[in-house]
């Protein structure tokens, strides 16, 4: 059995837990639930460098990231640094994260919140919303097109961004759908860790204007940003390149500079 196939069934079994500790009325009930979502993908669209920063203290390809730092810091670090977006790995067993680290970076900045987490029931639509989150992710590998179809339109009715993740052709077929905002090619193979920025080149033509096109995964370097962009790459989602280092905020905003200029 693949990892990702582990993933989805401890995530089916930690959801329907979720459910019976926190019901759908009570969620629904959060003060965060009515607060006015900002649009990732807009800021995507308007902004010279696209950056989109995550905060992982570890994962499954690479163990330990970094386990010191706070979320709150890193959350500041990364608005000040003039990112568009910021996402949070909510995923515990896999990945370290938490709904906890999902509060704290919404207390701690205003940028749009992608919640980073492995989604395969409505229920986890409704617990982003009610924890403050903009955008989520819904990862094609381990949906039918029915359930994208599902939840993307869940979200759209909740005012959520959807960034829809694909790692080959097949997935993208599959997937492609109007409640769609933006496109992301993981360039990291779930099943194997390997990462190739080929896959984001490949994939480019086949992703319709509509979308705004998002590249994902093992991106270290400004060089790569700019190969990726003459693809219609607006957006790039960086992780561990910035998490491994002291202060992700000040890498972010050095990464930005050398971007822009
Ligand atoms: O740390 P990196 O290589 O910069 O990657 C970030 C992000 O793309 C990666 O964490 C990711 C992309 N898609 C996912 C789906 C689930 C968990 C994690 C991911």
């Amino acid at each position: 059995m693949n990892i990702l196939d582990k993933i989805v069934i401890d995530k089916r079994k930690e959801v329907e837990l979720r459910k019976s500790i926190i019901p759908l009325f009570q969620l629904e009930q959060s003060v965060l639930f009515e607060r006015k979502t900002n649009s990732l993908a807009q800021n995507l669209i308007n902004s010279k460098s696209g950056i989109i920063a995550e905060h992982k203290r570890r994962s499954p390809s690479k163990s330990v990231i970094n386990q010191s730092l706070n979320v709150q810091d890193v959350a500041r670090g990364y608005e000040k640094a003039g990112v568009c977006g910021m996402s949070v790995l909510t995923d515990g067993k896999y990945f370290g994260g938490s709904l906890d680290d999902l509060i704290v970076a919404r207390a701690s900045s205003n940028l749009p919140l992608l919640r980073k987490e492995f989604i395969i029931d409505d229920y986890q639509i409704i617990e982003a919303k009610a924890y403050g989150t903009d955008v989520i992710l819904l990862i094609a590998a381990i949906l039918t097109r029915e359930e994208i179809k599902q939840f993307s339109e869940l979200a759209k009715s909740l005012n959520l961004d959807v960034l829809l993740e694909v790692h080959n052709q097949e997935e993208l077929h599959k997937s492609i759908m109007p409640s769609l905002d933006m496109l992301g090619v993981n360039n990291r193979n779930l099943k194997t860790f390997e990462v190739n920025l080929e896959t984001s080149k490949k994939l480019s033509k086949l992703i319709p204007n509509d979308f705004v096109k998002v590249s994902e995964s093992g991106i270290s370097t400004v060089n790569a940003i700019k190969e990726l962009q003459p693809y219609g790459y607006k957006g790039f989602l960086i992780g561990e390149n910035f998490m491994k280092t002291e202060l992700p905020g000040d890498s972010a905003a050095n990464f930005i500079k050398n971007l822009e200029s």
